[in-house]
């Protein structure tokens, strides 16, 4: 049986590129909602909610799955700390998959990130870097913040550890901290880079997206895995089988 879903922002570029792999992905959109829709009264109609909109709609949306018992793929980044504490109260009723990145070899770089960051000495100093097309309006994306985050989980360190970008008279660089970059331009899908610069050595780890259908592809295999789990935030991480949530 096929996944019947409610794509949220469906006009928009991850919309069209996620109907354009829903039927080989074993699912059927059956609520296409954009600006001026009302997703409420599809809800009924459908098995799980997509969302590929804009940061500010997700909590609204959030709250109405919560309200109907549809659990909720969130694909949306840039959200303010008011909109993601709404999003997580919502996540005590329904189960949600909500990551920065829904294609499969950034989760790997998720994982890797984390690891290196937990098997690296204190003096291979983490910066994440990312570039993404003219049109993207948050930064840094979502999946610099998911990495980011990777990276304090591995090192145990507090989040006043980042720095979202440098000027002026900085000083010097601590140990204690991981510094992340965005760069705008052209029709970049997206490209992530984890830099470890040692003593005498640099590693990195990069990852670039082809094509937007990676992300599509993804999206959907956590709306087939999410239905029928039990309320909470799972990574995609856990949906891919990288981790089973509790970090390790
Ligand atoms: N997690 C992941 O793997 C990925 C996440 N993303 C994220 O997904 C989101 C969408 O990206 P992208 O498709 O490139 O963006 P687009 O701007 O191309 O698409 C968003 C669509 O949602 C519409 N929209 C805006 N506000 C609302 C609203 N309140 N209700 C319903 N629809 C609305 C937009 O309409 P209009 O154009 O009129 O504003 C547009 O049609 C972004 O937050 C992006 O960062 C993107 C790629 C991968
Ligand atoms: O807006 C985009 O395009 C993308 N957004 C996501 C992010 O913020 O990380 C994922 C991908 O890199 C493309």
């Amino acid at each position: 049986m096929t996944m019947p879903i409610l794509l949220n922002g469906a006009r928009g570029r991850m919309g069209q590129a996620i109907a354009a792999v829903a039927e080989e992905e074993g699912c059927r959109i059956v609520a296409e909602c954009d600006i001026g829709s009302n997703p409420v009264e599809h809800l009924p109609n459908c098995g799980v909610v997509v969302d590929f909109s804009s940061h500010e709609s997700t909590p609204d949306l959030a709250e109405e799955c919560a309200a109907q018992g549809k659990p909720l793929v969130i694909g949306t980044t840039g959200h303010t700390p008011e909109e993601t504490e709404r999003i997580k109260a919502c996540a005590e009723k329904i189960p949600m998959v909500w990551a920065g990145n829904y294609s499969i070899g950034v989760n790997l770089l998720i994982h890797l990130t984390r690891q290196a960051a937990k098997l690296l000495p204190e003096s291979y100093h983490p910066e994440i870097v990312e570039m993404h097309h003219r049109h993207k309006k948050d930064a840094p994306s979502g999946t610099a913040e998911n990495l980011l985050e990777a990276v304090l989980e591995g090192r145990q360190w507090e989040p006043e550890a980042a720095l979202r970008s440098r000027s002026g008279l900085t000083g010097e660089r601590p140990d204690q901290e991981v510094g992340v970059h965005a760069l705008r331009g052209g029709s970049v899908v997206g490209e992530h880079t984890v830099v470890f610069a040692g003593p005498s050595e640099r590693i990195e780890f990069s990852h670039s997206a082809g094509d937007r259908s990676i992300f599509a592809r993804g999206a959907l295999t956590a709306a087939k895995w999410v239905a029928g789990k039990k309320p909470g935030i799972y990574r995609m991480g856990e949906v891919l089988g990288l981790t089973d949530g509790t970090e390790d």
